[in-house]
């Protein structure tokens, strides 16, 4: 299909997201078009949220998610945040559900604009997450980068929040680690078929972490709403906090935090910010695209 569509440049934290709205259209943002916005600084991304009608009766739009290498995700915290945003901005509806290959979502926005989006449940199963070996506890298995008897990470936490985490526990900031050079290592370890987007976390309190993020497809990322998840999880599960924090994400510009809460229902629910930067209308077959016209400030 030819033309073009409305598209929004938005972040959730510094995760930069395009928000691309396919709907009345039956194609798909392609791969191609993904990795010509990523080329361009101006529309450099982490995520692209393409917005589709609804497959399910009770759900208001169906959700693609891209990678900025042009693979596809399953789930984006910090970009289903900003389509609340967009279509809360369009319609003044405050509440939604979407659906992706993930399932359903169920998102809302608050007075404060603030946004909660309940991820769903998180899955531990080794085989769904999925692992290349079996492994009966997923909250510590075995594997580890660095000098075999001075590991420098080691035995992660992983789970999926619809998407594939791997949590490593560190006792000191995550920005003191080299992870532009172990995150690669990592997301393509044989232990992850699917690979594997490689978070740094920290206990900073009883209630509260920081994190870091090498994500999969996307590399080293300002902030990861899904791995945020993951780490609230994992430190619960391990007993390391209660079921809820807040997360600093630590390479966030804004430094707002995260609120992370593992619900008795099972369900992670994330609220945080998200942020509108400019609109403009792109090509979703090439990624050609042009930017709306600021509007004028007159001085009189
Ligand atoms: N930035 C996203 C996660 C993207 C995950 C993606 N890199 C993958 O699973 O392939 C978030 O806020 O949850």
């Amino acid at each position: 299909m030819a033309g073009q569509v409305e598209f929004a440049r938005m972040n959730g934290l510094g995760n930069k997201i395009l928000v691309v709205d396919m709907r009345g259209r039956t194609d798909k943002v392609t791969p191609e078009a993904a990795v010509a916005l990523n080329a361009d600084p101006a529309t450099q991304f982490d995520q692209i949220m393409a917005i589709h009608d609804p497959k399910a009766q009770g759900t208001d739009a169906w959700i693609d998610i891209l990678n900025s290498d042009g693979s596809k995700a399953q789930a984006c915290g910090n970009g289903t945040r900003c389509v609340v945003q967009a279509l809360s901005s369009e319609t003044g509806r405050k509440t939604f559900t979407f659906q992706t290959v993930a399932g359903i979502l169920n998102a809302q926005e608050h007075e404060d604009g603030t946004i909660s989006v309940d991820m769903g449940k998180p899955v531990f199963a080794w085989d769904k997450i999925p692992l290349s070996e079996e492994f009966f506890d997923t909250s510590r298995i075995e594997l580890q980068i660095g000098p075999i008897d001075a590991p420098i990470l080691h035995s992660p936490a992983v789970m999926s929040m619809g998407n594939p985490h791997a949590i490593f526990w560190v006792d000191k900031d995550p920005m003191t680690f080299d992870l532009e050079r172990f995150g690669p290592l990592l997301e393509n370890h044989p232990m992850f078929p699917e690979k594997a987007n490689i978070t740094l976390a920290q206990v900073t309190s009883d209630t509260s972490l920081r994190t870091r993020t090498w994500e999969r497809g996307a590399g080293l990322t300002l902030a990861c709403g899904s791995a945020a998840c993951a780490a609230g999880v994992s430190a619960a599960r391990t007993g390391r906090t209660g079921r809820r924090v807040t997360i600093d994400v630590a390479s966030a510009p804004s430094r707002q935090p995260l609120t992370i809460e593992w619900r008795d229902n099972d369900h992670v629910v994330m609220t945080g910010p998200a942020e509108w930067e400019w609109s403009g209308k792109v090509d979703p077959v090439t990624g050609t695209f042009i930017r709306d016209a600021e509007p004028e400030v007159r001085v009189n």
